[in-house]
């Protein structure tokens, strides 16, 4: 348990420290620019085709959903080449398996994409 006083300074500094993460997330993840440009895109056809209020959650929410995981993914990955530079089978089942975790928000936003554009779009 933590018996440090409660400080506004120091949950503003971890704020900050948590935007410096997104910053780094989106300047040198390639994967970071892959899906802001992809949440830009769905976004804006969202508002394109004048999506209802419980379409934007859904949008919204996997959206988000697939940056966490990314950039969960991309924190074990560092943390991972720095435990291990070298090749070791261990690694490659954490690293997998949280390649993994993209995989299942992507095919999910995927799908929430498919279900509320497609029928705006084509029928
Ligand atoms: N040190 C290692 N030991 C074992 N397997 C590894 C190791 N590094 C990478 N791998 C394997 O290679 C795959 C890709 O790893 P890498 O860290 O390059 O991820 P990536 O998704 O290609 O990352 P990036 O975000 O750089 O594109 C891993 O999922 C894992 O199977």
């Amino acid at each position: 348990m933590n018996n440090q006083q409660f400080s506004i300074i120091d949950r503003i500094r971890s704020f900050k420290y948590a935007f410096n993460g997104l910053k780094l997330f989106f300047i040198n993840d390639h994967n970071g620019r892959v899906h802001l440009f992809a949440a830009l895109a769905a976004i804006a056809l969202s508002f394109y085709l004048k999506i209802s209020r419980i379409e934007w959650i859904a949008v919204l929410s996997v959206i988000s959903m697939v940056f966490v995981a990314e950039i969960i993914n991309s924190s074990i990955e560092k943390l991972a080449d720095v435990v291990s530079p070298d090749y070791h089978p261990k690694i490659k089942v954490v690293k997998d398996l949280a390649a993994a975790a993209v995989l299942v928000a992507a095919i999910l936003a995927a799908a929430v994409g498919a279900i509320v554009f497609i029928p705006k779009l084509f029928l």
